[in-house]
Protein backbone atom coordinates (compact mmCIF):
# COMPACT_ATOMS: atom_id res chain seq x y z
CA UNK A 1 0.00 0.00 0.00
CA UNK A 2 1.52 3.51 -0.81
CA UNK A 3 2.21 5.53 1.88
CA UNK A 4 1.60 9.69 1.15
CA UNK A 5 4.34 12.32 2.81
CA UNK A 6 1.33 14.13 3.58
CA UNK A 7 -0.03 11.16 6.05
CA UNK A 8 3.93 11.34 7.64
CA UNK A 9 3.46 15.16 8.31
CA UNK A 10 6.75 16.17 5.79
CA UNK A 11 5.76 19.14 3.58
CA UNK A 12 6.79 19.51 -0.13
CA UNK A 13 9.87 22.40 -1.03
CA UNK A 14 6.73 24.56 -2.55
CA UNK A 15 6.39 27.04 -0.15
CA UNK A 16 9.87 26.76 1.63
CA UNK A 17 11.91 27.69 -1.71
CA UNK A 18 9.45 30.43 -2.04
CA UNK A 19 10.20 31.83 1.16
CA UNK A 20 14.18 30.78 0.81
CA UNK A 21 13.97 32.70 -2.75
CA UNK A 22 11.85 35.83 -1.71
CA UNK A 23 14.45 35.97 1.81
CA UNK A 24 17.43 35.43 0.15
CA UNK A 25 18.59 32.35 2.06
CA UNK A 26 19.07 28.66 1.57
CA UNK A 27 17.28 25.89 3.12
CA UNK A 28 19.85 22.94 4.57
CA UNK A 29 19.94 19.65 2.38
CA UNK A 30 22.03 17.35 4.54
CA UNK A 31 22.87 13.52 3.96
CA UNK A 32 21.41 11.02 6.37
CA UNK A 33 22.23 7.17 6.52
CA UNK A 34 22.16 6.50 9.89
CA UNK A 35 20.32 7.21 13.14
CA UNK A 36 23.58 10.18 15.05
CA UNK A 37 23.39 11.44 11.42
CA UNK A 38 19.01 12.28 11.77
CA UNK A 39 19.77 13.22 15.39
CA UNK A 40 22.32 15.57 14.92
CA UNK A 41 20.30 17.18 11.88
CA UNK A 42 17.20 17.61 13.79
CA UNK A 43 18.53 18.58 17.11
CA UNK A 44 20.71 21.65 14.60
CA UNK A 45 17.73 22.53 12.85
CA UNK A 46 15.56 22.60 15.66
CA UNK A 47 17.79 24.68 18.03
CA UNK A 48 18.68 27.33 15.18
CA UNK A 49 14.56 27.10 13.58
CA UNK A 50 15.40 26.17 10.46
CA UNK A 51 13.62 24.50 8.04
CA UNK A 52 15.42 21.26 6.70
CA UNK A 53 15.37 18.77 3.74
CA UNK A 54 16.48 15.16 5.02
CA UNK A 55 18.06 13.76 1.88
CA UNK A 56 18.93 9.91 1.22
CA UNK A 57 20.84 8.83 -2.07
CA UNK A 58 20.46 5.91 -3.71
CA UNK A 59 23.16 4.38 -1.58
CA UNK A 60 21.48 5.09 2.08
CA UNK A 61 18.29 3.56 0.72
CA UNK A 62 20.54 0.58 0.30
CA UNK A 63 22.71 1.11 3.28
CA UNK A 64 20.31 1.50 6.17
CA UNK A 65 16.75 -0.34 3.95
CA UNK A 66 14.28 1.86 2.45
CA UNK A 67 11.51 0.72 5.12
CA UNK A 68 13.84 1.57 8.22
CA UNK A 69 14.46 5.45 6.95
CA UNK A 70 10.84 6.00 5.59
CA UNK A 71 9.91 5.27 9.35
CA UNK A 72 12.86 7.23 10.83
CA UNK A 73 11.21 10.08 8.56
CA UNK A 74 8.04 9.79 10.47
CA UNK A 75 9.60 9.22 14.00
CA UNK A 76 11.52 12.80 12.40
CA UNK A 77 8.18 14.83 12.88
CA UNK A 78 7.40 13.35 16.38
CA UNK A 79 10.87 13.92 17.59
CA UNK A 80 10.67 17.59 16.58
CA UNK A 81 7.74 18.27 18.31
CA UNK A 82 9.57 17.00 21.43
CA UNK A 83 12.35 19.09 21.11
CA UNK A 84 10.09 21.98 21.20
CA UNK A 85 9.81 23.39 18.30
CA UNK A 86 7.76 21.65 14.77
CA UNK A 87 10.15 22.98 11.95
CA UNK A 88 9.40 22.08 8.47
CA UNK A 89 10.87 18.68 7.26
CA UNK A 90 11.24 17.45 3.64
CA UNK A 91 12.21 14.06 2.53
CA UNK A 92 14.01 14.13 -0.58
CA UNK A 93 15.66 11.84 -3.12
CA UNK A 94 19.36 12.57 -3.79
CA UNK A 95 20.13 12.14 -7.34
CA UNK A 96 17.43 9.59 -8.32
CA UNK A 97 18.73 8.45 -11.94
CA UNK A 98 15.25 6.45 -12.54
CA UNK A 99 11.97 7.03 -13.09
CA UNK A 100 11.12 3.48 -10.98
CA UNK A 101 13.55 4.54 -8.23
CA UNK A 102 11.72 8.11 -7.86
CA UNK A 103 8.09 6.30 -8.11
CA UNK A 104 9.04 3.88 -5.37
CA UNK A 105 10.44 7.21 -2.85
CA UNK A 106 7.26 9.18 -4.14
CA UNK A 107 4.78 6.07 -2.89
CA UNK A 108 6.58 5.51 0.46
CA UNK A 109 6.39 9.04 1.79
CA UNK A 110 9.54 11.34 0.05
CA UNK A 111 7.81 14.47 -0.37
CA UNK A 112 10.69 15.55 -2.67
CA UNK A 113 12.50 13.70 -5.31
CA UNK A 114 15.42 14.54 -7.45
CA UNK A 115 15.75 13.12 -10.82
CA UNK A 116 19.20 13.69 -11.99
CA UNK A 117 19.13 13.45 -16.00
CA UNK A 118 21.93 15.76 -16.33
CA UNK A 119 24.24 12.57 -18.02
CA UNK A 120 21.93 12.12 -20.79
CA UNK A 121 21.36 14.09 -23.63
CA UNK A 122 19.12 16.55 -23.21
CA UNK A 123 16.23 15.53 -25.26
CA UNK A 124 16.76 12.50 -23.08
CA UNK A 125 16.72 14.50 -20.11
CA UNK A 126 13.70 16.49 -21.08
CA UNK A 127 11.65 13.27 -21.20
CA UNK A 128 12.96 11.72 -17.96
CA UNK A 129 12.23 14.54 -16.15
CA UNK A 130 9.22 15.52 -17.47
CA UNK A 131 7.62 11.91 -16.97
CA UNK A 132 8.66 12.03 -13.05
CA UNK A 133 7.28 15.03 -12.67
CA UNK A 134 3.98 14.30 -13.78
CA UNK A 135 3.93 11.07 -11.76
CA UNK A 136 5.07 13.51 -8.95
CA UNK A 137 2.94 16.53 -9.30
CA UNK A 138 -0.08 13.71 -9.60
CA UNK A 139 0.80 13.16 -5.53
CA UNK A 140 1.73 16.25 -4.62
CA UNK A 141 5.33 15.89 -4.79
CA UNK A 142 8.10 18.40 -6.13
CA UNK A 143 10.74 17.77 -8.55
CA UNK A 144 14.09 18.63 -8.44
CA UNK A 145 16.23 18.18 -12.03
CA UNK A 146 19.57 18.97 -12.85
CA UNK A 147 20.97 20.71 -16.29
CA UNK A 148 25.07 20.52 -16.63
CA UNK A 149 27.21 18.13 -15.01
CA UNK A 150 29.29 18.37 -11.88
CA UNK A 151 33.10 16.73 -11.71
CA UNK A 152 33.96 14.47 -9.23
CA UNK A 153 32.01 11.11 -7.89
CA UNK A 154 28.33 11.81 -8.63
CA UNK A 155 26.94 8.97 -6.57
CA UNK A 156 27.69 5.84 -8.93
CA UNK A 157 28.44 8.74 -11.65
CA UNK A 158 32.02 9.57 -12.32
CA UNK A 159 32.16 12.94 -13.72
CA UNK A 160 36.16 13.41 -14.75
CA UNK A 161 35.32 16.92 -15.96
CA UNK A 162 32.56 19.28 -15.08
CA UNK A 163 29.91 20.57 -18.03
CA UNK A 164 28.53 24.13 -16.83
CA UNK A 165 24.91 24.92 -17.21
CA UNK A 166 24.32 26.21 -20.39
CA UNK A 167 21.98 29.12 -19.22
CA UNK A 168 20.57 29.34 -22.83
CA UNK A 169 18.73 25.89 -21.71
CA UNK A 170 17.15 26.54 -18.81
CA UNK A 171 14.10 28.55 -19.68
CA UNK A 172 13.04 25.48 -22.29
CA UNK A 173 13.72 22.78 -19.52
CA UNK A 174 11.74 24.27 -17.13
CA UNK A 175 8.71 25.38 -19.29
CA UNK A 176 9.22 21.65 -20.82
CA UNK A 177 9.42 19.44 -18.08
CA UNK A 178 7.56 21.49 -15.34
CA UNK A 179 10.26 21.18 -12.62
CA UNK A 180 10.00 22.84 -9.39
CA UNK A 181 13.65 23.53 -8.97
CA UNK A 182 16.56 23.40 -11.14
CA UNK A 183 19.85 22.25 -9.86
CA UNK A 184 23.24 24.25 -11.70
CA UNK A 185 26.70 23.11 -12.49
CA UNK A 186 29.02 26.46 -11.59
CA UNK A 187 31.97 25.05 -10.46
CA UNK A 188 31.30 22.79 -7.36
CA UNK A 189 31.88 19.06 -7.30
CA UNK A 190 31.02 16.29 -4.87
CA UNK A 191 33.15 15.04 -2.59
CA UNK A 192 36.46 16.04 -0.28
CA UNK A 193 38.28 16.27 -3.05
CA UNK A 194 36.94 18.99 -5.04
CA UNK A 195 39.80 20.28 -6.54
CA UNK A 196 43.66 19.83 -7.16
CA UNK A 197 46.09 22.04 -5.54
CA UNK A 198 47.76 22.85 -8.88
CA UNK A 199 44.09 24.27 -9.87
CA UNK A 200 43.92 26.50 -6.79
CA UNK A 201 45.89 29.88 -5.24
CA UNK A 202 47.68 29.88 -2.01
CA UNK A 203 46.76 32.76 -0.10
CA UNK A 204 48.76 34.78 2.61
CA UNK A 205 48.05 32.51 5.39
CA UNK A 206 49.04 29.36 3.25
CA UNK A 207 45.27 28.43 2.82
CA UNK A 208 44.37 27.01 -0.75
CA UNK A 209 41.92 28.93 -2.55
CA UNK A 210 40.27 27.31 -5.42
CA UNK A 211 39.42 28.86 -8.79
CA UNK A 212 36.54 30.73 -8.39
CA UNK A 213 32.71 29.63 -9.07
CA UNK A 214 31.28 30.82 -11.91
CA UNK A 215 28.86 33.34 -10.61
CA UNK A 216 28.11 34.78 -14.42
CA UNK A 217 26.59 31.63 -15.21
CA UNK A 218 24.44 31.84 -12.05
CA UNK A 219 23.29 35.01 -12.86
CA UNK A 220 22.64 34.76 -16.30
CA UNK A 221 20.64 31.82 -15.06
CA UNK A 222 18.36 34.46 -12.66
CA UNK A 223 17.85 36.66 -15.37
CA UNK A 224 16.06 34.08 -17.85
CA UNK A 225 14.25 32.53 -15.27
CA UNK A 226 13.76 35.07 -12.65
CA UNK A 227 12.89 33.78 -8.97
CA UNK A 228 13.18 30.42 -10.39
CA UNK A 229 14.68 27.97 -7.72
CA UNK A 230 18.06 27.00 -8.21
CA UNK A 231 19.44 24.32 -6.32
CA UNK A 232 23.70 24.10 -5.45
CA UNK A 233 25.15 20.47 -5.21
CA UNK A 234 28.86 19.55 -4.04
CA UNK A 235 29.14 22.37 -1.38
CA UNK A 236 31.10 20.75 1.19
CA UNK A 237 33.73 23.47 2.44
CA UNK A 238 35.75 20.82 3.64
CA UNK A 239 37.13 22.50 6.76
CA UNK A 240 41.14 22.30 7.07
CA UNK A 241 40.53 21.71 11.06
CA UNK A 242 38.73 18.02 10.28
CA UNK A 243 41.18 17.32 7.38
CA UNK A 244 44.31 17.80 9.94
CA UNK A 245 42.38 16.48 12.98
CA UNK A 246 42.00 13.05 10.87
CA UNK A 247 45.51 13.15 9.60
CA UNK A 248 47.27 13.42 12.43
CA UNK A 249 45.08 10.53 13.99
CA UNK A 250 46.49 8.12 11.69
CA UNK A 251 44.10 9.08 8.27
CA UNK A 252 45.09 9.44 5.25
CA UNK A 253 42.84 12.22 2.99
CA UNK A 254 45.52 14.18 0.61
CA UNK A 255 44.68 17.33 -1.14
CA UNK A 256 41.19 17.68 0.35
CA UNK A 257 40.05 21.33 -0.74
CA UNK A 258 36.56 22.40 -1.02
CA UNK A 259 34.38 25.71 -1.12
CA UNK A 260 34.77 29.01 0.57
CA UNK A 261 32.12 29.38 2.81
CA UNK A 262 31.99 33.10 1.48
CA UNK A 263 30.82 31.65 -2.07
CA UNK A 264 28.46 29.77 -0.43
CA UNK A 265 27.31 32.84 1.39
CA UNK A 266 27.35 34.95 -1.39
CA UNK A 267 25.06 31.83 -3.41
CA UNK A 268 22.55 31.74 -0.86
CA UNK A 269 21.40 35.28 -0.97
CA UNK A 270 20.79 34.52 -4.78
CA UNK A 271 18.08 32.50 -6.31
CA UNK A 272 19.95 29.45 -4.81
CA UNK A 273 17.30 28.47 -1.97
CA UNK A 274 18.87 24.49 -1.41
CA UNK A 275 22.67 23.62 -0.59
CA UNK A 276 23.36 20.22 -0.82
CA UNK A 277 26.16 19.09 2.12
CA UNK A 278 27.17 15.67 2.78
CA UNK A 279 31.20 15.62 2.73
CA UNK A 280 32.14 18.01 5.32
CA UNK A 281 29.21 15.86 7.71
CA UNK A 282 31.16 12.84 6.93
CA UNK A 283 34.91 14.74 7.74
CA UNK A 284 33.07 15.77 11.12
CA UNK A 285 31.83 12.20 12.22
CA UNK A 286 35.46 10.92 11.03
CA UNK A 287 36.98 13.39 12.88
CA UNK A 288 35.34 12.83 16.56
CA UNK A 289 35.63 8.89 15.68
CA UNK A 290 39.45 9.20 15.24
CA UNK A 291 39.72 11.44 18.50
CA UNK A 292 37.97 9.24 20.84
CA UNK A 293 39.32 5.86 19.29
CA UNK A 294 42.81 7.23 20.09
CA UNK A 295 42.72 9.08 23.36
CA UNK A 296 41.12 5.92 24.36
CA UNK A 297 41.86 2.87 23.00
CA UNK A 298 40.35 0.81 25.34
CA UNK A 299 36.71 2.35 24.71
CA UNK A 300 33.99 -0.58 22.68
CA UNK A 301 30.91 0.84 23.73
CA UNK A 302 30.02 2.35 20.22
CA UNK A 303 28.25 5.46 21.94
CA UNK A 304 31.02 6.63 23.33
CA UNK A 305 32.70 7.17 20.23
CA UNK A 306 29.12 8.03 18.15
CA UNK A 307 27.84 10.16 20.61
CA UNK A 308 30.89 12.51 19.88
CA UNK A 309 30.49 12.49 16.94
CA UNK A 310 26.85 13.10 16.68
CA UNK A 311 28.00 16.16 18.81
CA UNK A 312 30.31 17.53 16.41
CA UNK A 313 28.13 16.91 13.33
CA UNK A 314 25.29 19.28 15.23
CA UNK A 315 27.76 21.65 15.83
CA UNK A 316 28.88 21.91 12.23
CA UNK A 317 24.96 21.87 11.09
CA UNK A 318 24.48 24.77 13.46
CA UNK A 319 26.93 26.75 12.11
CA UNK A 320 25.89 25.98 8.38
CA UNK A 321 22.02 27.13 9.16
CA UNK A 322 23.39 30.15 11.06
CA UNK A 323 26.82 31.64 9.36
CA UNK A 324 26.28 30.64 6.00
CA UNK A 325 22.89 29.68 4.18
CA UNK A 326 21.27 31.91 6.74
CA UNK A 327 18.31 29.71 7.52
CA UNK A 328 18.13 30.19 11.19
CA UNK A 329 15.03 31.33 12.56
CA UNK A 330 13.10 31.28 9.03
CA UNK A 331 11.31 27.93 10.06
O1 LIG B 1 25.76 17.40 -3.52
C1 LIG B 1 25.78 16.67 -2.56
C2 LIG B 1 24.71 15.67 -2.36
O2 LIG B 1 23.84 15.62 -3.45
C3 LIG B 1 26.85 16.72 -1.50
O3 LIG B 1 27.99 17.43 -1.90
P1 LIG B 1 29.34 17.40 -1.02
O4 LIG B 1 30.07 16.15 -1.39
O5 LIG B 1 30.12 18.62 -1.41
O6 LIG B 1 28.95 17.42 0.42
O1 LIG C 1 25.90 13.33 -4.14
C1 LIG C 1 26.08 12.33 -3.48
C2 LIG C 1 25.82 12.34 -2.01
O2 LIG C 1 26.92 12.89 -1.32
C3 LIG C 1 25.48 10.95 -1.51
O3 LIG C 1 26.57 10.10 -1.52
P1 LIG C 1 26.36 8.48 -1.46
O4 LIG C 1 25.84 8.05 -2.79
O5 LIG C 1 27.72 7.96 -1.14
O6 LIG C 1 25.37 8.21 -0.37
ZN1 LIG D 1 24.29 15.06 -11.82
ZN1 LIG E 1 24.70 16.00 -5.35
Amino acid sequence: MAVSYKDLGLVNTKELFKKAVDGGYAIPAYNFNNMEQMQAILQACVETKSPVILQVSSGARNYANATLLRNMAKGAVEYVKELGCEIPIVLHLDHGDTFELCKDCIDNGFSSVMIDGSHHSYEENVALTKKVVEYAHAHGVTVEGELGVLAGVEDDVVAEHSTYTKPEEVEDFVKKTGVDSLAISIGTSHGANKFTPAQCTVNEDGVLIPPMLRFDILEEIEKRIPGFPIVLHGSSSVPQEYVKMINELGGKMKDAVGIPEEWLRRAAKSAVCKINIDSDGRLAMTAAVRKVLTEKPGEFDPRKYLGPAREELKKLYMHKNIEVLGSANQA
